[in-house]
């Protein structure tokens, strides 16, 4: 008997502690039933301490990925992870409008929660000149969302003012995530703004663990794995919420320091 499962496609990073990037990607992609396909553009060596060395890959490399996938695969959809510097950055948005690999999902992965810079300094032009107008659902954490709008983040307002800011650089959906980074918080609230204008809020409890490591990148593939499956934009970002709230609250003893979380929840 032949299964059939719907093909996406991470373009992303290898973290080698497994917890997050494109193991995380994999796992998620698993986890939903859909058939993972990987386009590689960096590799990190760390563990749950952060991030101790790291090897870009070379354009061509990246442009015969895509080549091989599309001679081969139908790719329903795709999300980009860490993109790591310009050339790449280029490569992918200039590849990525080569072929069909259906809806886009932008994890603008700028920096780590933990600090760790995952994409240098010139290519956050290349990043928002190329690839936030490709992106189909966008999804900046906090910290992010205030370095790419630059608007005040002490305003109440300051998720909505940002997604509406974003969509004016070519988003279509965009997904401003909570603060999480302080224990006196119960709940974390990420907001949502959809292409024709409707908005709503995500919350859930706030969970006070170590063990959040991929949270972004397993939110992201959760969406791109809803929309390969053919669900609606906010159907997908409601059930990625879900799984990856379910993910983190289940924990892993994984690492002694910053923890994955459990895929398998
Ligand atoms: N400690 C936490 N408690 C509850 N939700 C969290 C926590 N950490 C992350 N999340 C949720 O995980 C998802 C990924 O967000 P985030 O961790 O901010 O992304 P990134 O990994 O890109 O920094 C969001 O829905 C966010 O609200
Ligand atoms: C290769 C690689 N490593 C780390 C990340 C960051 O993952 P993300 O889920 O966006 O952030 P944290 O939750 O780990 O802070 C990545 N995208 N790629």
């Amino acid at each position: 008997m032949i299964n059939d499962y719907p093909q996406v496609v991470t373009i992303a990073g290898s973290d080698s502690d497994g917890s997050a990037g494109m193991q995380a990607d994999l796992l998620t992609f698993f986890a939903k039933k859909v058939y993972g396909a990987t386009i590689i553009t960096a590799c990190v060596a760390g563990n749950s301490f952060g991030i101790h060395a790291g090897v870009n890959m070379e354009p061509d490399f990246i442009a015969q990925e895509f080549k091989d996938l599309a001679d081969d695969f139908k790719i329903r959809a795709a999300k980009t992870g860490m993109l790591a510097d310009s050339k790449i950055i280029n490569s992918v948005a200039d590849n990525y409008e080569k072929y069909d690999f259906g809806p886009l999902v932008v994890d603008p992965v700028i920096i780590t929660k933990h600090g760790n810079m995952l994409l240098e300094q010139e290519a956050y032009d290349a990043l928002v000149k190329r690839l936030l107008p490709m992106a189909d659902v966008l999804t900046p954490n906090f910290f992010e969302a205030v370095k790419l709008t630059g608007l005040d983040d002490q305003d109440p307002d300051f998720q909505a003012k940002a997604a509406h800011n974003l969509q004016e650089l070519g988003a279509k959906n965009i997904m401003v995530k909570g603060r999480h980074d302080s224990d006196d918080q119960t709940e974390v609230t990420d907001y949502v703004l959809l292409e024709d204008g409707s908005t709503f809020t995500l919350t859930g409890p706030y969970f006070n663990t170590t063990h959040k490591n991929g949270t972004g990148d397993t939110l992201s593939a959760a969406i791109t794995a809803e929309l390969g499956l053919g669900k609606s934009v906010e159907e997908a970002i409601r059930s990625g919420k879900k799984y990856v709230d379910a993910c983190i609250k289940n924990g892993i003893d994984v690492g002694h320091k910053f923890g994955p979380i459990n895929h398998w929840a």
